[in-house]
C-alpha cells in the first residue's frame, strides 16, 4: 500500500475507536503509533531556562497595570496574570472537571465524540487530524459559549457546572483585562468590549496523555491563535512554550498556581495595528507520569454578519502609522480557521498590506 493510502487508513481507525490519544495510552502501548511521527520533531531544541514570560499583578495601581500589560503584549504577546481574583480553588475544581471528563470509561466518553462543532459540545483528539502532517499526542473537550448561547444539557453532567461558572469568571477577569489592554493602546477603557471582543467565546479543555515516546511527537504543534485574546489555566505540569520575538528562542510557561495565561490572538494584532503582537506557540509531549490539563478560553468578535468588518482601528493609524493590515470579514476569517490545519501561516498574512 502507498505511504499516503497507509496513513489515511491508519487515522480512520483511530477516529473510529473514539476513544482519542487516551484510548492508545489506556491499551497499553509503548511505542506511538506512526501517524504521531512528527517531521519536525528535530526542531524541538530544548526551552531556554534563563528566560520567562512576564508576570503581571492585577492589584497594582491601575496606571502600573496598564503600562505592564501594555509592554507585555508589545514585547513577548503573552504574560502570567496574579491577584486577579478568581480563588485557587475555582481553578482547581475546573481543571478537576476537565480531567474527569476526560477519565470517564471509554465506553461512556466515546458517545460524546464528534468534530462537529455544532451544538455547543464536542469532544476529539486534533481538531486538524485529517490536515496536518502528523497527529499530537492529545485529545480535547470543545464548547461554544458565545455569540450564541450553549444549549446546557448537550454538556456532560461530570463537567457541566464548572465549565458553566468557569466562563462567567474567565469573562470577568478578561472584561477588565481588555480595559487595560485598550488603555495600553491610547483607546478608551470600553474600546474592545464596544467591538463586542467579549461575546464570542470557545472553550478548549484539552488532556495531554503520558507519551511513551516524548521526542517523536509534540502535544500541540506551534501556532498562532486566531482571535483577539486567550486565556488559559493549566495544572501543575507544564509542557507550553512562548517563542521568544527577542531571541527566537522557546521560553516555558512555568505552571504557577492561580495564575491565569494570557495570549494576544491575530485579530487584535490586526486591530491594534501591530502594536499588540500574536506570538507563536507550542506544548511539548507529556513525558510526565500523570496527564496534563489546561482550559483555553478564546474571545473572538461575536459580531459576525455579513457587513461586519475589522481591521486596524481607525484611532491607531496616521501618516506616520498607517494601516498594515486590510479590513477582514468576520464570517470569513471564522470559517478559514476552522477548515486549516493549525501548524500554518498565521492568519495574518493574506491581509498583511504590501511596502509595510
Ligand atoms: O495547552 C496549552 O498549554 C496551550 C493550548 C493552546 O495553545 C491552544 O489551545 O491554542
Ligand atoms: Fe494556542
Amino acid at each position: 500500500m502507498a505511504a499516503s493510502t497507509d496513513r489515511a487508513t491508519s487515522l480512520k481507525e483511530f477516529e473510529e475507536t473514539k476513544a482519542g490519544v487516551k484510548g492508545l495510552v489506556d491499551s497499553g502501548i509503548t511505542s506511538i503509533p506512526t501517524i504521531f511521527h512528527d517531521p519536525n520533531i528535530h526542531l524541538s531544541i530544548p526551552a531556554a531556562t534563563h528566560l520567562s514570560i512576564p508576570t503581571v499583578d492585577l492589584s497594582l495601581p491601575r496606571p502600573i497595570a496598564v503600562d505592564h500589560i501594555r509592554s507585555a503584549c508589545q514585547d513577548w504577546g503573552f504574560f502570567q496574570l496574579i491577584n486577579h481574583g478568581i480563588p485557587l480553588s475555582t481553578i482547581e475544581k475546573t481543571i478537576s472537571a476537565v480531567r474527569s471528563f476526560h477519565e470517564l470509561p471509554a465506553a461512556v466518553r466515546s458517545q460524546y465524540y464528534t468534530r462537529a462543532i455544532l451544538g455547543s459540545f464536542s469532544y476529539f483528539s486534533n481538531q486538524d487530524l485529517f490536515y496536518s502532517e502528523a497527529a499530537s499526542w492529545r485529545d480535547t473537550l470543545y464548547l461554544i459559549f458565545g455569540p450564541v448561547r450553549p444549549e446546557l444539557e448537550r454538556i456532560p453532567e461530570v463537567c457541566r457546572s464548572e465549565l458553566v461558572k468557569w466562563d462567567e469568571s474567565v469573562k470577568e477577569v478578561a472584561r477588565e483585562v481588555m480595559g487595560l489592554m485598550s488603555e495600553g493602546l491610547g483607546l478608551d477603557p470600553r474600546r474592545l468590549e464596544e467591538l463586542s471582543c467579549l461575546e464570542g467565546r470557545g472553550m478548549a479543555g484539552h488532556y495531554y496523555p503520558p507519551c511513551p515516546e516524548p521526542d517523536r511527537t509534540f502535544g500541540l504543534v506551534d501556532h498562532t491563535d486566531p482571535g483577539i485574546l486567550a486565556v488559559l489555566i493549566q495544572d501543575k505540569i507544564g509542557g507550553l512554550q512562548v517563542k521568544s520575538m527577542r531571541d527566537e528562542c522557546w521560553v516555558d510557561v512555568k505552571p504557577i498556581p492561580g495564575a491565569l495565561v494570557f495570549n494576544v490572538g491575530d485579530l487584535l494584532q490586526i486591530i491594534s495595528n501591530d502594536e499588540y503582537k500574536s506570538v507563536q506557540h507550542r506544548v511539548v509531549a507529556n513525558s510526565d507520569k500523570e496527564s496534563r490539563v489546561s482550559i483555553a478560553t478564546f474571545f473572538t468578535p461575536g459580531k459576525r454578519e455579513e457587513f461586519d468588518i475589522y481591521g486596524p482601528l481607525l484611532e491607531l493609524i496616521s501618516i506616520e502609522k498607517p494601516a498594515r493590515y486590510a479590513n477582514v470579514k468576520m464570517i470569513e476569517y471564522l470559517n478559514a480557521f476552522l477548515n486549516k490545519k493549525l501548524k500554518s501561516k498565521s492568519q495574518l498574512d493574506p491581509y498583511k498590506l504590501l511596502g509595510k
